[in-house]
């Protein structure tokens, strides 16, 4: 793993846990410490990541995607974010927020839809160029609820239900499974109970937060 004075977070989970939300939350907690922070999102972050992100959920294809194809396109996006905008704000000392990473990948890609996990870690290798997350939050909550509040979200916004978004529950058990494998393997890993009330979410969130700058605080002072 690449040594970089800036801390890198990531936020994972399936649809409407809650990631963005909180996301925000602990961006203004660590900007009112004086921390220089990068919010970001995968598939996204850059515009050219951005406009693959656009090419995977949005855009009305004649042909269906294949599933090779969306494993490649999620790590060209990313490839191009961590060279554009990531690498360089840990470079600065900056705390990088991110929502969503290669667990996502993992979760989705590999145990939602099947692809080899091998083939997952060989590309993750390739864009990630020794970048890894120092800490990643998942929140986890059954399928229901999460995708229950994203429906509600989706309609509040008058938003469309993205490709991904439109996959049988039996698709997102076997992605909460992944996540959860993830967690009970990477020692990076923190699970929040994300059926909570936001406030209590929140809350859960923020103090693993403080736990890292004091952290982070220690590793300076030795
Ligand atoms: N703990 C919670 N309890 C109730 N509603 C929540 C909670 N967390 C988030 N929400 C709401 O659910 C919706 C999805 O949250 P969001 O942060 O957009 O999720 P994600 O980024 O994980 O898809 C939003 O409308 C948000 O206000
Ligand atoms: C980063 C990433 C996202 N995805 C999927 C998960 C989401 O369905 C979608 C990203 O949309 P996002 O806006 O993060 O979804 P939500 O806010 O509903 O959680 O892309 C993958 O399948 N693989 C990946 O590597």
């Amino acid at each position: 793993m690449l040594t970089t004075p800036g801390r890198f977070i990531t936020f994972e989970g399936g649809e409407g846990v809650g990631k963005s939300t909180n996301i925000q939350a602990v961006a203004r907690h660590l900007e009112s410490q004086g921390i220089s922070v990068v919010v970001t999102r995968e598939p996204g972050g850059t515009p050219i990541a951005e406009r693959i992100r656009n090419d995977l959920l949005k855009a009305h294809h004649e042909e269906p995607m294949s599933d090779m194809t969306e494993l490649l396109l999620m790590f060209a996006a990313r490839a191009q974010h961590v060279d554009a905008v990531i690498r360089p704000a840990l470079e600065r000392g900056d705390w990088v927020l991110c929502d969503r990473f290669t667990d996502s990948t993992i979760a989705y890609q590999g145990y939602g839809r099947g692809l080899s996990l091998d083939n997952i870690e060989q590309l993750k290798a390739l864009a990630q160029g020794g970048i890894e997350p120092h800490l990643t939050l998942l929140l986890d909550a059954p399928v229901a609820i999460g995708m229950g509040r994203a429906r509600a979200r989706a309609q509040d916004l008058a938003e469309e239900t993205d490709r991904i978004e439109a996959e049988a529950i039996s698709f997102f058990e076997k992605v909460r499974q992944g996540f959860l494998a993830l967690a009970e393997r990477y020692p990076r890993f923190r699970v929040i109970d994300a059926t909570a009330p936001l406030e209590q979410v929140t809350e859960q969130v923020l103090k693993v937060v403080a736990d890292e700058l004091e952290h982070k605080k220690q590793q300076a002072e030795s």
